[in-house]
């Protein structure tokens, strides 16, 4: 858990003729859950990429906890980014899927199973933790690549449009489960959407991207 920074954030692709972000700036509060929506194509996924590391800023800096990480790689950041086109390891159970990092970053197995256990408890897929990913619904599948995200423990989650995909019965439902998972785990949460009517009840905070920069919506209490 920790506060984000992005502070006078610029991006410019090559080809493009205007900045995808324009001296953007945005804080998060620990714990904070914020919504930033926008129209397609308004920067929406480059500003995530910004914080995860997969996307470097022509100007601005982002701090994580205080710390300036604009300079550091991806993988030493404390912030995880989970896609709309996510990929479960096929060969690999539910449980070996969501401890997989786990056991790449050396985490010992009794804390793995413990950090498994709770993320399958808050996404409800205790009873799908022996299942192949073949033999889970669509929306299941894309809970076990939000859960194989959390497990890590990041101190910032970043979230592409999780529900673009989902049937619309089952959005505001997982936009609760999305929200009390991120609450009871208290990681600040940047929640991109082109959508945000199914999480906009669950927002602390609603920010909207508009011609690379972005102004407050709504301020809920
Ligand atoms: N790697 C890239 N190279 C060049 N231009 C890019 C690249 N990635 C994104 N863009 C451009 O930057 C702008 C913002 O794109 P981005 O994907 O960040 O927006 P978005 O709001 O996430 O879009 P969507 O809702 O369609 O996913 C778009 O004009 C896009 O074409």
């Amino acid at each position: 858990m920790a506060r984000l920074s992005l502070q006078g954030i610029t991006v410019q692709y090559p080809s493009a003729q205007a900045p995808a972000l324009a001296d953007l700036d945005l804080t998060a509060d620990e714990g904070q859950f914020v919504v930033v929506s926008g129209a397609l194509r308004s920067g929406k996924s480059t500003l995530l990429r910004v914080v995860a590391g997969q996307e470097t800023p022509v100007s601005g800096h982002v701090l994580i906890g205080g710390v300036d990480v604009t300079g550091l790689p991806a993988q030493d950041r404390d912030a995880v980014l989970v896609f709309q086109n996510y990929a479960l390891y096929p060969h690999m159970d539910v449980q070996e899927n969501m401890s997989f990092a786990l056991r790449v970053a050396g985490v010992p197995e009794a804390e793995r199973l413990d950090r498994v256990h709770e993320a399958a408890r808050l996404l409800d897929l205790e009873s799908q933790l022996t299942w192949g990913p073949e033999e889970l619904t669509r929306p299941q599948r894309q809970q076990v690549a939000l859960a194989r995200a959390v497990v890590r423990r990041p101190a910032v989650l970043l979230m592409d449009d999780p529900l673009a995909a989902l049937p619309p019965e089952l959005k505001d439902h997982t936009a609760g489960l999305i929200r009390s998972l991120a609450r009871t785990l208290g990681v600040t949460t940047v929640y991109a959407t082109a959508e945000p009517g199914p999480v906009a009840s669950v927002a602390d905070r609603r920010l909207r991207l508009d011609s690379g920069r972005l102004r407050e919506e709504t301020a809920v209490s």
